[in-house]
């Protein structure tokens, strides 16, 4: 791990969320186990690992969504007042066939702060239409969301993360599967947020997203490894949390290796058809 024990560090005045030996069960087992960190407000915090190995999960427990099963997860400076942490779900997790208009899902993002039978206020409609010209989807506000495109939707749901103005913003694979423009669009966003002083947590599978975060986490189950991206995608942690499917292409470039782990054995297995001796 990056973070060494017992070293001082030099910028707990920014950090909103620390994690001690944080752990959660999921169906009666340990999805994440041990996980000790540290987050700063006004840094993008990419969170990685290969499926299943608990991204979605950690993002869960931060949002206060499942139960910690041991440790802490202390949440530093922040108002307390149940608005502190925004959390915009995987596209795919959400309901396609709702009945529901692109400004409503928006306004839900206000829903948090006025609670949900509060007569909303002429600055709550304010910042639900400023997320929607952010994320440039104004002019789609009237229609279905069942009606939009992927990445239109995915911009949909990511205005109503911004619609929460909270100090603390998850997002779960944002710009997975989308179309550029869509990307461009979510991705100029996140480090808007960022500048604004905001922590910005994302889970991506893409490294080269990651590269550009500020701070990496790379999971495993357990946490493999945690700093800034220069230290933590590094062919050991990858190794450590990928295994073998990872081939490193220079210092820092991975990729995805689809050829079998035993290649080697190939031959002896699938005989060249029509191979003479
Ligand atoms: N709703 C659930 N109920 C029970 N177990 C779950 C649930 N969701 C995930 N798990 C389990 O928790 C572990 C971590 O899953 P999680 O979805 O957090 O991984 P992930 O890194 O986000 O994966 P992916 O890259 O596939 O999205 C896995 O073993 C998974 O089977």
């Amino acid at each position: 791990m990056t973070n060494v024990p017992g070293a001082p560090s030099s910028t707990s005045a920014a950090t909103v969320l620390v994690a001690r030996d944080l752990g959660v069960r999921r169906s009666d087992r340990w999805a994440l186990r041990g996980l000790s960190f540290e987050l700063r407000a006004g840094t993008v915090t990419a969170v990685i690992g290969p499926n299943g190995s608990g991204k979605s999960t950690l993002l869960h427990a931060i949002a206060g969504l499942l139960p910690l099963a041991s440790g802490q997860l202390e949440r530093r400076g922040l108002p307390g007042s149940g608005a502190e942490v925004a959390y915009v779900l995987q596209g795919a997790e959400v309901r396609e066939h709702l009945p529901i208009s692109v400004r409503e899902v928006v306004t839900m993002g206000r829903y948090g702060r006025r609670g949900p039978f509060r007569p909303l206020r002429a600055e709550d409609h304010a910042v639900v239409d400023a997320a929607l010209e952010r994320l440039e989807v104004a002019d789609l506000a009237g229609r279905q969301v069942r009606e939009l495109s992927g990445g239109q939707r995915q911009r949909v749901l990511v205005a109503q993360g911004l619609a929460q103005d909270a100090p603390v913003l998850l997002l779960d694979e944002p710009v997975t599967g989308l179309d550029v423009v869509s990307q461009r669009i979510i991705l100029e966003v996140i480090g808007q947020e960022r500048d604004a002083g905001r922590l910005v947590v994302t889970t991506t599978h893409d490294l080269g997203d990651a590269a550009h975060a500020d701070h990496v986490l790379l999971l495993a189950g357990r946490l493999v490894a945690s700093g800034p991206p220069e230290d933590v995608l590094v062919s050991t942690h990858l190794a450590a949390a990928y295994g073998q499917r990872l081939i490193a292409l220079g210092d820092n470039v991975l990729m995805l290796d689809d050829a079998p782990h035993h290649a080697d054995e190939g031959e002896a297995v699938h005989p060249h058809p029509g191979h003479h001796h």
